[in-house]
């Protein structure tokens, strides 16, 4: 090629400079918004051209990474995921307005995946937005009342049974359970038989398809393929759609996707025929459909006034749910209530395992206040001190260790000028280690949680289950299925630490996952 008529480039040399032209694009790409933080007089860890802060959360992880920052910058610091400011909320003042009172700025979780999501996907709760998402709220939330709840206990009660046998099997073996496997197995079945009315016994078939599939959305490759195109190849999102669009599977998601997509038609249609019959999520959204509605019914419900769903008010008068919000939904509690509660009983039983004496207070609690009884939705309201082992392991082992929210508009929090799409963070696991709040916070002592000694304290410093009116839908489920589990077992079982008990628990960098977790179940006398 000859520039100007004068020099002739030799092609070797077009295509260096072809690549070099392009690297300058990216590396200015990638680092246009790094000045986002020092224009808002906000401090942090300074980003690599390219990789941002990423680096960081790479090599040390994710809940130490953002531990390191709280410590050295305080509780409002910024960080660069690549190319993306990210902006860090740790003040408790400061988070009740951002979760609560200037909540219709931040109704939105990120949109960094969108483009990158299937169209269904996109449907759940978890990523849709304003009122879109306050009209599937509104109509999924009464799912979880306390009517509701009580009709699922048997099928919570049925999944235990199986569990119980599966220890049983093993103590007699003289062998010690994989936590992970064992309690992964039971939150499954729970969730098969509240959401879709169906006995799975993931527990005794290592390969049910519920659970292969459930474990596609954690596929590690699946989520690295996805990391690496949102943070590092955005430009590249339209190759996600077409792909899409023409049915080729990029992730194991797709695949899962459709397995979850025919299951909730079929129990639809089984629904739809009978209706009235079914007390599960899908159950319950038919009876909606043919006007048993009982969302209007239970607007007084507790669990509306807990989770601030007058905030919530759609301005969409549609009846009931789509087929794909349906699927969207029922498929979001197996990804949402799978993994999050089977990782926090696993992690509770550990602290039983090994702390003898916490787990006496607890064996006498139960013994006392149930006295044999099976337990239920209104008996195991009674155990209080359950309630603060299970907060206590939640503090120390977040299964969300951090939130996000989107802001909507301009706003202002307390001084910070916060624009329109900035992503706000809330290291949640971090601000449950600030000894400003948690004395020794490396200990798993439950007293912290006695009422006088919530009394004292900051609720915003205590967000397991997030705040605000989009915290976490199926908070009391998940409650309720851990007392129940936990009762049953210390019923009959003491959890103790066997040879391959790792203490400390190893967990994973990718945020609160227990690696590997042994356990030896000694029968009561
Ligand atoms: C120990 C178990 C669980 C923990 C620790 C947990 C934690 C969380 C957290 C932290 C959030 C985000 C809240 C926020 O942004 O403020 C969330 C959202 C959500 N959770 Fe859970 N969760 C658990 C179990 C469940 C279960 C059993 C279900 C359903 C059956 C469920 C369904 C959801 C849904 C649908 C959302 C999105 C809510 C929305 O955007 O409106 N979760 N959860």
């Amino acid at each position: 090629m000859e520039v100007l008529g004068l020099v002739d480039i030799p092609t070797w040399l077009q295509w260096v400079l072809l690549l070099v032209g392009l690297l300058v694009t990216y590396v200015i790409y990638m680092s246009w918004n790094h000045g986002t933080f020092r224009k808002m007089g906000i401090d942090g860890p300074k980003p690599n051209p390219i990789f941002g802060n990423m680096r960081m959360f790479i090599n040390d992880g994710l809940n130490k990474t953002e531990l390191d920052m709280y410590r050295k910058y305080g509780k409002v610091f910024g960080m660069y995921e690549t190319y993306i400011p990210v902006l860090y909320i740790a003040d408790p003042a400061l988070l009740k307005d951002v979760m609560v009172k200037e909540f219709r700025s931040f109704v939105n979780r990120r949109d960094s995946f969108k483009n990158f999501f299937d169209s269904e996907m996109n449907l759940m709760l978890t990523q849709i937005e304003d009122d879109h998402w306050r009209f599937v709220r509104n109509t999924v939330t009464p799912t979880f009342s306390g009517k509701k709840l009580r009709q699922m206990t048997p099928l919570i009660n049925n999944s235990a049974d199986k569990f119980m046998e599966h220890i049983e099997q093993k103590v007699k073996e003289g062998e010690d359970i994989d936590m992970k496997k064992f309690i992964g197995g039971f939150t499954m079945d729970v969730i098969a038989s509240t959401a879709f009315g169906l006995d799975v016994n993931s527990q005794n078939n290592p390969d049910d398809p519920f659970l292969k599939h459930a474990n596609a959305f954690n596929d590690s490759n699946s989520i690295a393929v996805l990391v690496t195109v949102v943070f590092f190849l955005p430009f590249l999102a339209w190759i996600f759609k077409v792909c899409s669009f023409l049915g080729i599977k990029i992730t194991k998601m797709r695949e899962s996707l459709e397995f979850f997509t025919r299951v909730t038609d079929r129990a639809l249609k089984e629904r739809r025929q009978t209706p009235g019959k079914y007390f599960d999520f899908l159950g319950i959204l038919v009876n909606a459909e043919k006007g048993d509605d009982t969302s209007a019914k239970e607007k007084e419900d507790d669990v509306v006034k807990e989770n601030g769903a007058s905030e919530t008010g759609s301005t969409w008068t549609r009846k009931t749910l789509t087929a794909g919000e349906n699927t969207a939904q029922a498929t979001l509690f197996f990804v949402a209530g799978y993994d999050t509660t089977a990782n926090t009983l696993s992690f509770l039983m550990y602290h039983l395992a090994i702390y003898p004496e916490i787990c006496d207070n607890l064996l006498r609690e139960i013994d006392d206040q149930l006295n044999g009884q099976e337990p239920n939705y209104d008996n195991v309201a009674k155990l209080s001190y359950l309630e603060m082992c299970i907060h206590e392991t939640m503090r120390l082992f977040p299964a969300a260790a951090r939130l996000d929210r989107m802001a909507g508009n301009d706003v202002t929090i307390g001084n910070i000028r916060i624009p329109k799409g900035m992503i706000v963070n809330i290291p949640v696991g971090a601000i449950q280690m600030d000894p400003e709040y948690w004395p020794e916070p490396e200990k798993f002592d439950p007293e912290r949680f006695t009422p006088e000694a919530k009394a004292n304290r900051d609720p915003f410093v205590f967000m397991p289950f997030g705040a605000g009116p989009r915290n976490c839908v199926g908070m009391r489920l998940a409650l309720l299925e851990m007392k129940i589990a936990v009762v049953r077992i210390l019923q009959k079982y003491q959890p103790v630490k066997s040879p391959k008990t790792e203490v400390p628990i190893k967990i994973s960098k990718m945020g609160n996952l227990p690696l590997d977790l042994y356990l030896k179940f000694e029968k009561r006398t």
